[in-house]
């Protein structure tokens, strides 16, 4: 009997309960591994982000991730480890060592980029260089400054829509003075220009005053869309997501990519020719098979359009609360087409206008569409990043956001302050901004994935702006519970939107007394 007990206990814990318990424990293991031994231990970093994704996966989620970074990154310094294989900069030279090294592109990291299944690949998802670089050459000509030339028809239209519709809605009121959330209305021309230069046709979202059905889907699953990206970090969970997604989820997502597909067919099939994006891609023949130019042209159409209106939301929203900038802007526009015909406003005659420029790339550093410039990846033989040796394989990226409001880059950096922009500052040693380290802020990122319509965002933006400041006097609502604070916003993939409540009237006649009287 003593015997027995004896060799019961030799025979110790069943090995079932040691796997048990090994397996409960892994995590705790994987989280003391990841915090003290990985490779990227010795980077700078709050040790549950360093020890596990989540912390990652929740502010993804609750959209808080570009601001929960900026204050790591105001903590921890310009180079962060925010999860334990990734690494994230806000530092200029970022830029140059991600993506414009000397050896070898740094690729775009998969586990943002996979197709989905039976999804072709498309300009924004190719990953290996030389897929990317064949469909690049296919779309560029339709990006140069001499296509947008032709394209210049296309998008005066619909601005003077844009500022009609507006008209329209200024005198429908009693008092001629209308209070309305502008953001649709910048959504509305873009996706318009973009539907025009795309598919020959335009959602008529101005026509009708309201977002085509394809647009409001799109918006209404963004939020659905960054809740799928944080499962790919665990497959096992991705996996059953994919399983549960229901039939008419999926039909509806299918209904929504053969509307562009439709929209593509019947641009193929017009015969007359036409200077648009489209035209260039037809010309470039066999290069792009048929299922590309359906993904390709469906990522452009969000691609050119939510980024644009994003910005110009953004900065009307800090000039109707910067009067004074805001004033500034309008009489250098109305001083500069004096003559009283709008048609005056070209894309060339509005290339130069110092303070445009300036109000339009402070837009740009505030309000930057891609607040987060998704990882790419370290190539195998590793890489040096700002001074920091990685191993190859490490996901990194560049937060800008952070960078752009860094008060060791830009002075006041949390103020709207275009005249940061002018060339004075970069020139005068007792400006203020001379100091301001302005090549940080690259809203349309770098070398070879850098973007292809920065030209025609430029154009969009200097018109769009301008024709509304030459035609209508803007201010904030008076109930300034109405206002908004763009730092506010949530990021889900895209930036959130909420009402960018403004103020407006029709331009009032005494509006040269009014410039003659101003110091400006
Ligand atoms: C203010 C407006 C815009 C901003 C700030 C912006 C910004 C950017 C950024 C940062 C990227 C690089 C993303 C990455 O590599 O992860 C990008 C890529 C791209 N953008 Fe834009 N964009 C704007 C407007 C437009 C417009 C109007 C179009 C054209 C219709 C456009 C077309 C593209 C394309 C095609 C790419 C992918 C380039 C490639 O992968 O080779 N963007 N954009």
């Amino acid at each position: 009997m003593e015997q027995k007990r004896c060799g019961s206990k030799r025979r110790g814990i069943p090995l079932s309960t040691v796997l048990l318990l090994l397996l409960a424990s892994y995590p705790f293991l994987r989280a003391i591994y990841n915090i003290y031994f990985h490779s990227l231990s010795s980077i700078p970093g709050p040790r549950i982000w360093s020890a596990t994704r989540l912390p990652f996966v929740r502010s993804l989620l609750q959209g808080t991730i570009v601001h929960d970074i900026q204050k790591l990154h105001r903590q921890y310094g310009p180079v962060l480890r925010i999860a334990p294989n990734e690494v994230t900069f806000a530092q200029p030279e970022a830029w140059d060592d991600i993506f414009r090294p000397p050896q070898g592109q740094f690729l775009k990291d998969p586990i943002w980029w996979r197709r989905g299944p039976g999804m072709p690949m498309s300009l924004i998802s190719a990953i290996d260089p030389d897929e990317h670089a064949r469909i690049r050459r296919a779309l560029a000509p339709g990006f140069t400054p001499r296509a947008l030339k032709g394209q210049e028809p296309f998008i005066q239209r619909y601005v003077s829509l844009l500022a009609d519709r507006l008209r329209e809605t200024v005198l429908a009121q009693p008092s001629s003075r209308a209070e309305m959330d502008i953001g649709p209305w910048f959504n509305f021309t873009t996706f318009d220009i973009f539907g025009d230069l795309g598919f020959g046709e335009p959602f008529d979202c101005l026509q009708n005053s309201r977002f085509h059905p394809w647009i409001a889907l799109l918006f209404n699953s963004v939020k659905a869309a960054a809740f799928v990206s944080a499962t790919r970090f665990y497959p096992a969970i991705e996996y059953i997501l994919m399983k549960c997604i229901p039939p008419s989820l999926k039909k509806m997502q299918q209904d929504h990519f053969q509307q562009i597909v439709d929209k593509v067919h019947r641009r193929l099939n017009y015969e007359m020719d036409r200077p648009d994006i489209m035209s260039h891609v037809i010309k470039a023949g066999e290069e792009l098979p048929i299922d590309e130019i359906n993904v390709t042209f469906m990522v452009l159409t969000t691609a050119g359009s939510e980024t644009t209106a994003t910005v110009l939301s953004g900065t009307m929203n800090y000039l109707i609360q910067h009067p004074d900038q805001l004033q500034r802007l309008t009489n250098e526009v109305r001083r500069r087409f004096k003559s009283g015909n709008e048609s005056d406003m070209t894309l060339d005659s509005l290339r130069n206008l110092p303070y445009l420029n300036a109000v339009l790339s402070e837009g740009l550093r505030l309000c930057t569409p891609i607040p987060w410039v998704l990882p790419r990846v370290v190539p195998p033989g590793g890489a040096t990043i700002c001074g920091v040796s990685l191993p190859g394989g490490t996901p990194v990226s560049i937060q800008a956001y952070a960078m752009n409001r860094d008060p060791a880059l830009f002075r006041h950096a949390d103020s709207f302050l275009p005249e940061r922009w002018l060339s004075e500052a970069a020139t005068d040693e007792e400006s203020p901004f001379f100091s301001d380290r302005r090549e940080a802020m690259q809203a349309f990122s770098l070398g070879a994935r850098s973007c292809m319509g920065q030209h025609l965002a430029w154009a969009e933006m200097r018109l769009i702006l301008a024709r509304l400041l030459w035609s209508f006097d803007f201010e904030a609502p008076k109930n300034k519970a109405k206002w908004l604070n763009w730092e506010d916003l949530r990021t889900f993939l895209l930036v959130e939107k909420r009402p960018i409540n403004v103020g407006l009237r029709l331009r009032s006649d005494n509006c040269e007394e009014r410039l003659s009287a101003s110091k400006c």
